[in-house]
Formats: structure tokens, sequence, C-alpha cells
């Protein structure tokens, strides 16, 4: 059964024009001394989506983003950014490029708008008709929530308005391409939801195309156009969280109350058995309830089908 889950998953997985492909990972391979750590990765993105990668701690994800940022090398496989190699892609491909690095700690005694601005300045020279550049930086400390600490040095922001910094720094340039590698780890839940609708904005006004890696299956169902499960180097589901959940056999679970007494059922196909269900009992079914299964239990099970399949 796992194998066909596998099967099915990478067959109708999107098919996404050449010319329209903002990212085109095609075999990827990449080993660590003797230990092959991906083993043949491939997928796209068109412009505008948003891709979540998702995978088991060592599955490879942050060396699949590193080699789409053009920090590490592969070892084989051909990959295509922004129409690019990024291993020998140059400045003005780099320009177009954002990354989000983990707590920006240097520069702790300037100013977060200061600090803005400078950065941003790089990015003048990259300005297009269509895009200027850099991002006003007024504009941007309002997009990501930092008007109020505009002022503030660095090392006196709290956890949570670091993370926005290394956002802000990470999108000053206007990129058509983001990478968020665990975006929102350490920010608390009123932070996380306005960082959900920064990335909404980004897509909506910027057409940016954003990959995301996040242990937090709630986010990814909330922000990614498109689901990418990584596992043991390889890539076991892509789809939309929808798509994916179709997959999973059982997938939903029907709840209902009847003379009192609370009964469940689980149906892959829930329309005709609760068609049936009130043809026979009527009125007397009460708080039904159909729910399909979430990302996280899609997850587990994609994740736990492939283990079987692969051994
Ligand atoms: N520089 C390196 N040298 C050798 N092995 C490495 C190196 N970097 C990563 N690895 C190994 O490659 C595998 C994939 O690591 P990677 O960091 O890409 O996984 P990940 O999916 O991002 O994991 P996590 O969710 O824990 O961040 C792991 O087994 C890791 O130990």
């Amino acid at each position: 059964m796992g194998g066909m889950t596998l099967t099915g998953a990478l067959e109708s997985g999107p098919r996404i024009p050449p010319d329209e492909r903002v990212i085109d990972v095609r075999d990827l391979r990449m080993r660590y001394g003797t230990r092959d750590v991906l083993h043949g990765v491939s997928f796209a993105a068109r412009r505008g989506e948003v891709l979540a990668l998702l995978g088991p701690n060592g599955a490879g994800k942050t060396t699949t983003i590193e080699i789409l940022e053009g920090f590490r090398m592969r070892s084989s496989g051909e990959v295509t950014v922004l129409g690019a190699d990024p291993a020998r892609a140059g400045e003005p491909w780099r320009a177009r490029v954002g990354v989000v690095l983990q707590s920006w700690r240097d520069h702790g005694k300037w100013q977060v708008r200061e600090l803005l601005a400078h950065l941003g300045d790089y990015y003048r020279r990259y300005a297009t008709d269509g895009k200027p550049r850099p991002w006003p930086v007024d504009d941007l400390l309002d997009v990501v929530g930092l008007t109020a600490a505009a002022k503030t040095r660095i090392q006196r922001l709290s956890g949570g308005q670091r993370r926005r910094l290394d956002v802000a720094i990470g999108i000053v340039g206007r990129p058509d391409l983001l990478f968020l590698d665990e975006p929102t780890v350490g920010f608390d839940p009123a932070a996380r939801r306005e960082f959900h609708d920064l990335v909404h904005r980004l897509t909506d006004v910027d057409d940016t195309t954003i990959l995301l890696t996040t242990h937090d299956l709630d986010e990814a169902e909330k922000l990614a156009d498109r689901i990418l499960i990584l596992n043991g180097g390889r890539i076991i589901a892509d789809g939309s969280a929808d798509e994916l959940a179709r997959r999973v056999a059982g997938e939903s679970e029907i709840r209902w109350t009847r003379d009192g007494q609370r009964f469940v059922h689980a149906a892959a196909n829930p329309t005709p058995f609760v068609r049936e269900l009130l043809v026979q009992h009527g009125d007397a079914v009460e708080d039904l309830e159909v729910r399909r299964n979430n990302l996280e239990e899609t997850y587990m099970r994609l994740v736990h089908d492939s283990e079987g399949s692969a051994r």
C-alpha cells in the first residue's frame, strides 16, 4: 500500500511548464563523505507559489535549501533557480534571492531602522522599472511590525523582534524568491499570526515565490499552496494539503450522537455514509461532525508508509 501512496503522490504532482519555473530541481543528489543524504530529489515551483518543505530531522531539508541558495555545492543533478545555476550565479542573481538567516546578532549597537536603510542601499542598483528596490524602509518596518522599534538598538530587541528583523533583512531587497528556514521558531502565537499575514502580503503584493521549511504542520497548512515531504533524502509527496489528505486512506471521521449515545465512524468517502445515516435515523441524529485528516495526520501516515516501502 505504501508503494501505491508513493507513486500516486509523485505522478499527480503538478506539472509546471518549464518557462514558468522559478525553481527547477532534477535528480539532485548530495553526498557528505561516503554518506548519501539526497537521493535524486526533483521538484519545481512556479512564480508566486508558497512551497513548504517538510520532513523529519535529518531528512535533507536544510541541505536542499542551501544548495538552492548557492551556499552549498551539490554532488550531482540539475538545479535552476531564477533561470540560473545557483552554484555559478553572480551578484545580480543573488540580489533577487532573499534568505532569512537565523538571528542577526552582529551590528548589535546599530538601530533597527539604520541597519535596514544601510542594507537596503546595496539593492538600489538592482532596481528595475517593474520592481523598485529596496523596500522603502518605513514601509518595510510597518510590514514586519517593527515601526515602534525603529530606533531600538539590535542588542536590545526581544527574541521575537529579532526574528522579525531577520525577516526584514531577508526581504529588504524585494526578492523575487525568498527562502525561509524555520521562520517562526521562537515566535509567540500573535507574532506567528502576523508573520503569516506578512507571507500572504508578500505573495499578493509582490508575487514573491517562497520556499520555507517548518516542523509546524499547522503553519504549513495555513501558508503553503503546495507541500513537499522529504524523507531520507527523497521526496515522498508533492501536492496541496487537501490533495495529500485525499491520498491517505480512511481519511474522514464522522461523529454523531443518537439517543444520547456518541458514535464515531471512519470512511474514505463520508458522503454516502452520512446520507445513509440520515435516511435511517433522520432527526434522531444530532451533533453531526465530519472531519478530514489534518496535515499532521496525513504527514505521519505518508512518512510511515514511505519508511515501510523504502526498506
Ligand atoms: N556538513 C555536513 N557534513 C556531513 N553531514 C552533514 C552535513 N550537513 C548535514 N549533514 C547530514 O545530512 C543529513 C541531512 O541534514 P539536513 O540538515 O539537511 O536535514 P534537515 O532535514 O534540515 O534536518 P532538521 O529538521 O534537523 O533541520 C543529516 O543526516 C545530517 O547529519
